[in-house]
């Protein structure tokens, strides 16, 4: 990459009352590196949540041994069909929380769609429905279907309209499902879940929060809604809570609760010019399973990505500028681990789970530090080990990285000159 590490990357901006405050935190285990290992409560087991027999098993199936304190605190209300607003750090199994609790409710009644889970990107809902393939593995009767736009909607509708595989649970995105229903294609009025990942996100976003709305008023009013991020804003929770009826409500209120302990964090301040040939000096001496590499637009995206590869480091690109079929085509080589190095924008930015990314970097430093936190939440993922390196360029990028230290009081330091100890950052 030396011959091109000077150039620089184009800029162009992609388009695209009952409350529990987290007291305790839950953070990796020195020494313990394994999945699944952190500080908590472990006096609940999943089998005190007495979940259906179907269920139970597919819990063990996925190696799930101790509920996280998320976990334990959302699922034993919401099985139960109490709304929730739920707030708690990246990484820890929010996921899980929805699919379990939606699960156990279901009766599945053909040609009924009982659950509608929405999220703010295609790869996102994409993720989800696999999450609810996998834990409904002992429930055959139970079908799942995943919607989202660049794809061609009449697929979408052949599929609702065939009896024999209509799905009891469907993930989408927010403009899809809003589509689906203008055209009548769908139908919400059995819907006894409402569930939104990423809520801040699909609620602040303009487009997604006026879809949200529309799909919102097609289901019944009485159901149950369960709302959930990382990050839920002062000003995002009362807009939230009109959605919520009498919910539970879980804040992370101290948003130094939010670091995640098992991710070193550090910065590299650089000018433009000089960012190419760091990434390729940080590539070359850190050691990583997978590393994520986040750009602000999409054309800076495609320009690194040529570079990286022309360079013998062989990466993947995935933005929205990539035609559907394809950007989930290299989500799943990615996430198996075909490709150890992605260049992406905030398309990746939040809620993507891909277990053996050790690495996130900020190529482009994001313009906020809520954004930043999901960025480098994608490693040190349930309580792993993690580190995550940001390059600092502009002043603007300089009054982010003050503002994410203040918030989030995080301890982000300069990148140490002999380098960081694999053993600190790698799990084994
Ligand atoms: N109890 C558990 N035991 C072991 N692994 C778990 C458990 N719960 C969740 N996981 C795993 O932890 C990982 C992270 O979970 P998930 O993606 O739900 O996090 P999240 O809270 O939604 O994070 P984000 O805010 O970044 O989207 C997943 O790979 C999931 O399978």
């Amino acid at each position: 990459m030396s011959h091109q590490g000077e150039e620089e990357l184009l800029e162009y901006d992609e388009p695209e009352e009952n409350v529990v405050q987290e007291t305790t935190t839950t953070e990796a285990v020195e020494g313990d590196d394994k999945k699944g290992s952190y500080v908590g409560i472990h006096s609940t087991g999943f089998k005190d949540f007495l979940l259906k027999p179907e269920l139970s098993r597919a819990i063990v199936d996925c190696g799930f041994e101790h509920p996280s304190e998320v976990q334990q605190v959302c699922i034993p209300q919401s099985i139960h069909g109490t709304d929730v607003l739920c707030q708690a750090k990246s990484g820890l199994g929010k996921t899980a929380v929805f699919v379990l609790s939606t699960l156990q409710q279901l009766d599945p009644v053909p040609g009924e769609i009982s659950t509608v889970v929405i999220c703010h990107t295609r790869e996102l809902a994409y993720q989800i429905r696999n999450e609810y393939q996998r834990f409904s593995k002992y429930m055959p009767e139970v079908r799942t279907a995943v919607f989202y736009g660049g794809t061609d909607i009449k697929k979408d509708a052949e599929l609702l309209k065939n009896k024999d595989a209509a799905p009891h649970i469907i993930v989408s995105t927010p403009g899809r499902l809003n589509a689906l229903l203008r055209e009548k294609y769908i139908r919400l009025n059995n819907v006894k879940n409402f569930v939104i990942d990423e809520c801040d996100k699909v609620l602040e976003t303009v487009d997604m929060r006026r879809d949200v709305q529309e799909i919102f008023r097609a289901t019944p009013h009485e159901k149950q809604v369960l709302f959930f991020s990382a990050t839920l804003s002062q000003e995002i929770r009362p807009i939230c809570k009109k959605f919520l009826q009498n919910p539970l409500e879980i804040y992370v209120d101290d948003e130094a609760k939010l670091t995640l302990h098992g991710l070193q964090q550090f910065y590299v301040k650089l000018s433009e010019r000089e960012k190419n040939r760091r990434l390729a000096e940080l590539l070359d001496s850190l050691e990583f399973n997978q590393v994520i590499i986040f750009v602000k637009s999409t054309l800076r995206a495609n320009e690194l990505n040529k570079i990286l590869n022309a360079s013998n480091f062989p990466s993947i690109v995935v933005h929205s500028g990539i035609p559907q079929e394809e950007r989930i085509a290299r989500y799943k080589a990615f996430k198996d681990f075909q490709k150890r190095i992605c260049v992406t924008t905030d398309v990746f930015g939040r809620g993507i789970d891909i277990e053996r990314i050790n690495l996130a970097i900020n190529y482009d430093l994001p313009n906020e530090a809520d954004q930043y936190l999901h960025r480098v939440g994608r490693a040190g993922r349930f309580g792993t080990k993690g580190l995550a390196v940001s390059f600092v360029s502009t002043e603007e990028d300089e009054k982010v990285l003050a503002s994410i230290q203040e918030r989030f009081d995080v301890k982000i330091t300069e990148f140490p000159e002999g380098g960081v100890d694999p053993a600190t950052y790698m799990n084994t």
